[in-house]
């Protein structure tokens, strides 16, 4: 089992935190979209165009699942797979940090980047609505919640350690 996951929206800093946290602890590092556009041979952005947001989600599932199951270091999931019911209740039982940050500090780092679907268009509106559908999802399956607004990765990395009570290696 992981030693820790890490939940949040897009561009809170999962993938850059969790190369960190991973460091850290003197162990590997997975990131369940990583994983899928290994998998399928193809970005997220074409599975999303080419067959819909519920086709990714299905493809979604079965990568966390195998990942909750195979890896044990640190596991980063993409921003929406908490919003899969089973998923969430897979996520019991396990450490999971969910990053947060506010929707300026969101804009600033993802509102240009067109390799996020779910952002391409009126970034800060969308975030608003992103949150306010997931937030509550996030700190069902959280144990611990770190913001990231104003802190660099390295001060993220400390505050999950921290908050976590992990020692590094
Ligand atoms: N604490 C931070 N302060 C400032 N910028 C950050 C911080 N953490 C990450 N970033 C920057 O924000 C951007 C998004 O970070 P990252 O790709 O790690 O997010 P993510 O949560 O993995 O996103 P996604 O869900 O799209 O995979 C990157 O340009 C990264 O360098
Ligand atoms: O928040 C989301 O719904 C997403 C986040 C990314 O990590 C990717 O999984 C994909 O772009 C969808
Ligand atoms: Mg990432």
């Amino acid at each position: 089992m992981p030693a820790l996951v890490l939940v949040g929206p897009m561009g809170v800093g999962k993938s850059t935190v969790g190369r960190l946290l991973a460091e850290r602890l003197g162990t590997g590092f997975r990131d369940t979209d990583e994983d899928i556009v290994a998998a399928e041979g193809r970005s997220i952005a074409d599975i999303f165009v080419g067959e819909g947001e519920s086709a990714f989600r299905a493809i979604e599932k079965r990568a966390v699942r195998d990942a909750l199951a195979g890896h044990e270091g640190v596991l980063a999931l993409g921003g929406g797979a908490v919003l899969d019911a089973e998923t969430r209740a897979l996520l019991a039982g396990h450490r999971v940090v969910y990053l947060s940050m506010d929707v300026e500090e969101a804009v600033r780092r993802t509102g240009l980047n067109v390799a996020r679907p779910l952002l391409s268009v009126n970034p800060r509106k969308q975030w608003r609505e992103l949150m306010e559908a997931r937030r509550h999802l996030y700190e069902e399956v959280a144990t611990a919640v770190v913001a990231t607004d104003g802190r660099t990765p390295e001060e993220v990395t400390r505050a999950a350690l921290d908050a976590l009570e992990l020692k590094e290696a």
